[in-house]
């Protein structure tokens, strides 16, 4: 992602000298992220592929593109999201495409298909744990990516494929995403809803962009964690949703 939490996020694994693909629809808006990065980074440690996520010709050409121009993948992250009154987009955008984004990234890095391994993360969102009446479709897809995550994690574990999955679930972040609150296009019928959603917000607080960046790189970086549902709120900060274990 060129802005938001993708933006921090790119900005955090690029201090940590990782090449990064960054793959967004916003042409604009990664012209300018990758002009920044260019800056700070040189341009050689940087891609911009402009591609819609639920094209899925798009974005096996942008897993190409990747890794022909660093050599291969270790890293996969589907952060895209929206909520918009075109459900069914949303639906497209934030869990078709997330699994998409996985199985793509599995067909590179995975040891099933002789790769050397590598980690996945999927963003969902703390309202995966919610039942807010202000985005039941989102709230679903959120919902999604964890189940889809989880399972295929195990069968990561199962299958030798050495590919860690996990997931991070922000709750509100400071981002333009936020600010679809207010917009009848992004909530629908919903949209009347929205000064309750507002007071929640101000309820829970708002987090900082750099903080899941924080929690994206200790997914990253320690090779433990698999499998696992990161949660980031104001009021605990980074820490981990505990599963009851399944019956014997
Ligand atoms: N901001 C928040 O409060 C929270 C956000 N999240 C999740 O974090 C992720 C990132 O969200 P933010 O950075 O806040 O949003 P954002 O709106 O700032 O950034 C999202 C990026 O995704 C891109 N994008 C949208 N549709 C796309 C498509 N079809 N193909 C390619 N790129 C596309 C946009 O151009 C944008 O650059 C999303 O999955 C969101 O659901 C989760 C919890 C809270
Ligand atoms: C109203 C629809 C807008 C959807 C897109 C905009 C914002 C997205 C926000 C999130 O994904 C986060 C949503 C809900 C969880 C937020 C806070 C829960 C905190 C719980 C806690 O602190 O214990």
């Amino acid at each position: 992602g060129a802005q938001g939490i993708g933006r921090a996020v790119v900005q955090s694994l690029m201090q940590s000298r990782a090449q990064v693909a960054v793959v967004d629809l916003n042409r604009s808006c990664g012209d300018q992220c990758k002009s920044e990065l260019d800056s700070e980074f040189g341009a050689d440690c940087s891609i911009f592929l402009q591609c819609d996520v639920t094209d899925a010709d798009a974005l096996t050409a942008a897993f190409q593109t990747t890794v022909d121009r660093f050599g291969h993948l270790d890293i996969v992250i589907n952060n895209a999201g929206i909520n918009e009154k075109n459900w069914e987009k949303t639906i497209q955008v934030n869990l078709t495409s997330v699994i998409k984004g996985t199985y793509l990234g599995l067909e590179h890095m995975s040891k099933e298909y002789g790769k050397g391994g590598g980690s996945i993360i999927n963003v969902s969102s703390m309202a995966a744990f919610l039942h807010s009446p202000h985005q039941p479709v989102y709230t679903a897809t959120k919902h999604g990516v964890i189940g889809f995550s989880r399972a295929m994690a195990d069968a990561s574990s199962l299958g030798g494929y050495g590919v860690r999955i996990n997931v991070l679930c922000p709750a509100f972040v400071d981002t333009p995403l936020l600010l679809s609150v207010e917009h009848e296009d992004n909530m629908g019928k919903f949209v009347k809803f929205k000064d309750d959603f507002k007071k929640s917000m101000n309820h829970f607080g708002v987090l900082k962009p750099s903080l899941i960046a924080d929690g994206m790189m200790m997914l990253i970086t320690d090779d433990t964690i698999h499998g696992a549902v990161m949660k980031i709120t104001c009021s605990k900060g980074i820490h981990f949703h505990t599963y009851e274990p399944m019956s014997t």
